[in-house]
């Protein structure tokens, strides 16, 4: 019990960490809020709400483990390297791929909704 609960101490370190220190970071975490303020102003349903959350948990979790990677990839790799520079880029395609699959189901769900709103 006690492991467990320093545990989550240090990921909520880590959260603070990526906060203060990732700037993309905080890109996805406020894109996120205004999706989240955009969703409760056209009120999204249950199962809306679940996309919603299953894409911005993905991007933001992406976004985690590729900060990660490009920590251990600097620490592994201090000088230029292609190897290094494959690593980092195919991470951050990971984090494109996410946020491109994230925004087409924002617009899904989204779009239809703001188009019904206006005519
Ligand atoms: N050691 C290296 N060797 C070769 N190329 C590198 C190296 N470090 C970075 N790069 C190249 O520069 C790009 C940007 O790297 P960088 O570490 O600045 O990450 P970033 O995508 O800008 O993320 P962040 O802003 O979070 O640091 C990488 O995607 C890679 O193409």
């Amino acid at each position: 019990m006690k492991r467990n609960r320093i545990g989550l101490n240090y990921a909520l370190n880590g959260l603070k960490i990526a906060l203060t220190q990732e700037y993309n970071f905080r890109i996805h975490l406020i894109v996120l809020v205004i999706t989240v303020f955009a969703g409760l102003v056209v009120d999204l349903s249950r199962i809306e709400w679940l996309w919603i959350i299953i894409a911005g948990g993905f991007v933001v979790t992406l976004e985690l483990i590729n900060s990660v990677i490009e920590m251990i990839t600097d620490v592994l790799f201090p000088d230029y390297d292609s190897i290094a520079k494959r690593i980092k880029d195919i991470s951050a395609a990971a984090v494109l791929t996410s946020s491109i699959t994230a925004m087409l189901i924002g617009i899904i769900i989204f779009v239809p909704k703001i188009w019904t709103s206006l005519i």
